[in-house]
């Protein structure tokens, strides 16, 4: 048995290790996991005009990929076996193109032997549930991913309750969203970007028991499973969505904020109650002429008002952005891990 890792010390509740490790992966466990050099050491409230500690998720999920690759070569040294991940895109837009290519780059680099599944937009349900079902019984693939968002004619939760639920590495099949919403049941797999949040907030000893959190948006992919994880951690939690009618006072009770809405700059520092943690999930292109890109990319948090009220904040870019590949990968060798029964 060992401690729930989003505990403060005086946490008499004990959660057995093997279902510690389903719910927050951990490699290696907590004790042996450095605190990045810039961690948040307290979160008493900033003074006025001081500015928050940045919650650095490229730190963080480079921290998390050396982890992930030592794991790997431990394992494929024991076993003589390595994770196998299978992506599959319907149809080509950009921005999903740019994440399954990255997620293909981060695989290699740590040792996790990728498939890749490319459908046109006009692909059928059918075709998709085919590859789906391939990959279901191929034993070298430990985790199956479908690329979101699907076309509009493709129902999501029937592709997505295809998936072998052993192989959900995203975490989106009902099963384990069902089980995460459950009082003493745990999923096999979390969704990676609300997990990514909760490694940040650990591995920067945010701590959530007894704390109040809001989460802003009530995505199936973020916000919903980023609630339910803070409620499992023990936190009060309220969900602030468009027909909230008192957004700003409700978001300014919280200690922790995590923002999942994909409005640009909505959180303004009147939203924030002074010292909070805020954790900034939407990635909002912005006109930006001098930018290559034609764009940047802004948070759905206004950054320079609220990082002088809150105490850590994270970036946009660079913050949760990059914890979701890495949190991928780090499902994905759990999963290979449980295949082979490698501890
Ligand atoms: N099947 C899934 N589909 C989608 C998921 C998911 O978790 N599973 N999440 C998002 C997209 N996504 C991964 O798929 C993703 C989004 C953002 C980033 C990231 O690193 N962002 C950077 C900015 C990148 C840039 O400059 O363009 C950052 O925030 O720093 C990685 C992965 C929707 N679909």
């Amino acid at each position: 048995m060992i401690r729930s890792r989003f505990s403060g010390t005086d946490d008499l509740e004990f959660i057995p290790s093997c279902v510690y490790d389903l719910i927050f992966r951990c490699h290696p466990p907590p004790s042996r996991q450095p605190i990045p050099s810039n961690s948040v050491p307290t979160l008493a409230a900033t003074d006025s005009g001081a500015s928050a500690k940045v919650i650095d998720g490229k730190l963080v999920s480079k921290q998390v990929k050396d982890e992930v690759a030592e794991e790997i070569a431990t394992m494929k040294a024991a076993t003589g076996h390595v994770p196998g991940l299978a992506v599959i895109l319907v149809g080509s837009r950009k921005d999903s193109q740019t994440y399954v290519r990255n997620k293909k780059k981060a695989c290699e680099a740590v040792g996790i032997k990728s498939f890749e599944v490319n459908l046109p937009e006009d692909a059928t349900e059918e075709e998709v549930i085919e590859h789906i079902s391939e990959f279901n019984n191929d034993s070298s693939v430990h985790g199956i991913l479908v690329q979101l968002p699907l076309p509009r004619h493709m129902n999501e939760e029937t592709i997505l309750g295809a998936v072998n639920i052993e192989k959900d590495v995203d975490g989106f099949h009902p099963l384990n969203i069902g089980r995460l919403a459950m009082q003493r049941r745990y999923p096999l797999f979390v969704p990676c970007t609300p997990k990514g949040c909760m490694e940040l907030l650990h591995r920067y000893g945010v701590e959530i028991k007894g704390k109040r959190a809001v989460v802003i948006g009530r995505s199936n992919i973020v916000g919903m499973p980023a609630a339910l994880l803070l409620q499992k951690a023990n936190a009060t939690v309220s969900i602030v969505h468009s027909n909230t009618k008192n957004p700003e006072e409700i978001t300014r009770q919280a200690d922790i904020v995590i923002s999942a809405v994909g409005v640009a700059n909505l959180v303004r520092g009147s939203w924030i109650k002074p010292g909070a943690t805020v954790i900034d999930v939407g990635i909002n292109p912005v006109d930006d002429a001098e930018s290559p890109r034609g764009y940047r990319l802004v948070g759905d948090v206004c950054y320079e008002e609220v990082s002088k009220i809150a105490s850590a904040i994270t970036p946009v870019p660079g913050g949760v952005g990059p914890m979701t590949i890495a949190m991928l990968l780090s499902n994905t060798l759990e999963s290979a891990k449980r295949a082979y029964n490698f501890k």
